[in-house]
């Protein structure tokens, strides 16, 4: 399997090569701006029990999804073990030689398990400085058979993201005037069949970070996606026009809200566009959970969230359905918000 990896590692990299290129299309005031920073969320004042902490905390949740659409989860109860195992298996799997891994270079998105380089590099026209493994762990579990124990850290850890994902949308849920379940029962995001993709993403050292990009500038499908990272610093946030790059809290995940959000709430909370920039000095890892529903579901705008006062209906969306949505994804090149234009009415 060919990957920026590889590429690295055969030591012959001086500069960086032509077609990593990626020119920056970005006017000189989204220039990046270290002024703000992303809100924080403590996720135990959520399930502590007490009602008024409850209420400050979902408060803060729904300010975080109207205003950047991104915030940082602390106290989530996720041990730190399973999170430094689940970077070690995933650098472990990215290390195992090309032949092992080959067998995963599938072709199709709803293959379960797929790695390789770029995102969909037969049709972009930069690649990007990425490898990634892709795997579907929800309806139904994958996992690579090497690095040994892999599976179990992976079983492990989705299950935990999954239980966080609908905690977290019972507190959004309830900062939208809901009811606690309304977002989890629309969307049968804890039931059998829901959806959960995971993506894990390796950017290696750069000869010319300045010059390329880990991944362009697009929102997330899905309803929320949690994610961690290695301690390294590189993704970045539009807000107000900005970038705005995250410094990860220890031990904190990040989490935003997706595509299916914005449809699902007719635009209240948006997805947001983040993009991943790359370094000269080391390796960096970040994991992601998408979590979405089963994916025959038709996801449009909530009837609760677009009947004005005298009761008309006025939804921003058209529906689709969640398959047909990381189709038309994949299908492209990543940019933007462009998929999600596609459904603007
Ligand atoms: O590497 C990162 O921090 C961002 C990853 C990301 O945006 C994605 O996988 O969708
Ligand atoms: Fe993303």
């Amino acid at each position: 399997m060919f990957s920026v990896k590889q590429l690295v590692e055969s030591g012959c990299l001086t500069s960086l090569p032509q077609k990593y290129v990626f020119k920056n299309t970005e006017s000189d005031d989204c220039m990046v701006t270290e002024l703000e920073a992303i809100p924080t969320i403590d996720f135990s004042l959520l399930t502590s029990g007490n009602p008024d902490e409850r209420s400050k905390v979902i408060n803060e949740l729904g300010n975080a999804c109207q205003e950047w659409g991104f915030f940082m989860v602390i106290n989530h109860g996720v041990p730190e073990t399973l999170r430094n195992e689940m970077i070690r298996a995933t650098e472990g799997f990215f290390d195992l030689a090309g032949e092992e891994k080959r067998q995963y270079t599938g072709k199709k998105l709803f293959d379960p398990i797929r790695c390789g380089t770029s995102f969909n590099p037969k049709v972009d026209k930069v690649l990007l400085w990425r490898d990634y493994l892709k795997v579907h762990v929800h309806p139904h579990f994958s996992a690579p058979n090497k690095p040994s124990g892999f599976g179990k850290v992976l079983q492990e850890y989705c299950k935990r993201t999954r239980e966080m994902a609908s905690e977290l949308l019972k507190g959004i849920s309830e900062s939208l005037g809901l009811e606690e379940s309304y977002i989890n029962e629309k969307m049968a995001v804890e039931s059998a069949d829901s959806h959960q993709l995971l993506v894990a993403n390796m950017y290696p050292p750069c000869p010319q970070p300045e010059l390329s990009m880990g991944l362009p500038p697009h929102s997330d499908h899905g309803l929320l996606t949690i994610l961690m990272q290695n301690g390294l610093a590189g993704l970045q946030v539009m807000h107000n026009a900005k970038w705005v790059p995250v410094n990860p809290l220890p031990n904190s995940f990040l989490v935003n809200t997706g595509d299916h959000m914005e449809i699902l709430t007719n635009g209240k909370y948006k997805s947001v566009v983040h993009r991943a920039v790359v370094n000269n000095k080391a390796t960096r890892i970040s994991i992601g959970t998408a979590h979405g529903p089963p994916l025959d579901t038709i996801v449009s705008p909530a009837a609760e969230l677009v009947t004005d006062f005298v009761g008309q209906f006025f939804p921003a969306y058209r529906g689709i359905k969640y398959r047909e949505y990381l189709e038309l994804q994949q299908s492209k090149s990543l940019n933007g918000k462009s998929c999600l234009d596609h459904l603007r009415i």
